[in-house]
């Protein structure tokens, strides 16, 4: 029986004066290794790929993690601190592809950054340096520590009542890694926090209204999935909403 095919959202960027389309191979591997999917990379054009033709082959979609930052012109935002630290392409392609992906219940999965674009599209903002939040924790990774420590576990998640993590894990608080700088703001009104960190930021949602499978995480279930019972648990949930 064909594999079911996820749709991976790539990164733009300029290497060596050309625009480069990327994902982490991380994302790729667990795709096809833990969902059992066929990793099909989506590029950033200038002139995005149309939905429809996006639906018409995949059975669910990736929106991936990245260390670009959303646009703050999509959220009523301050200019950014760091404008260089963008990817308008993505922005472009991305807004429009979850709005429209949640409207044709095609399943989808967003992670980091990933949680972020839902968030926007759907109304809601950013901080964009939680770390300078009053009350919040610095949720950004060090780059001087080896890339175990970076991708390792940073803080605990209390999933909240009456959602769909509640119902999926037996685990209500487990420890997550943590490599953002941006986070959620205002919770966009069609969305429900599904767990927040320690100090309150909020760290997966879905739906209110539940349409297919839509699960945002801003933490990285993909670093490591097999070593993990919870994210193997997310990858097999999302899945079996891909059959
Ligand atoms: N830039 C945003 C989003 C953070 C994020 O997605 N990090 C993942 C980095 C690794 C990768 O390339 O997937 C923020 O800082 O909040």
């Amino acid at each position: 029986m064909a594999r079911p095919v996820v749709g991976l959202i790539c990164d733009r960027r300029r290497i060596d004066d050309e625009d480069v389309h990327l994902v982490l191979e991380q994302y790729i591997t667990t795709v096809r290794d833990g969902a059992g999917a066929l990793p099909l990379l989506i590029p950033v054009l200038d002139t995005p790929l149309d939905a429809d033709d996006i639906f018409a082959s995949v059975d669910g979609l990736l929106f991936t993690g990245s260390p670009s930052n959303v646009e703050p012109l999509h959220y009523g935002g301050p200019p950014a601190r760091e404008p260089k630290n963008e990817d308008k392409y993505r922005d472009r392609l991305t807004l429009n592809l979850i709005r429209a992906a949640i409207e044709a219940m095609v399943p989808s999965f967003c992670i980091c950054r990933g949680l972020q674009e839902l968030n926007v599209a759907l109304g809601g903002t950013l901080y964009q340096q939680v770390q300078e939040v009053p009350g919040r924790m610095d949720h950004r990774e060090d780059p001087k520590m080896p890339e175990e420590v970076q991708w390792g576990p940073s803080h605990d998640v209390t999933v909240t009542k009456g959602g769909m993590l509640d119902g999926l894990l037996e685990t209500k608080t487990f420890a997550v890694n943590s490599l953002h700088g941006q986070g959620i703001d205002r919770l966009a009104p069609p969305l429900r926090e599904e767990a927040h960190a320690p100090d309150g930021q909020i760290e997966a949602v879905s739906l209110k209204n539940p349409q297919g499978f839509l699960l945002a995480v801003q933490w990285h279930p993909e670093w490591r999935w097999a070593e993990d019972a919870v994210s193997r648990k997310l990858w097999q949930h999302f899945a079996e909403t891909l059959r």
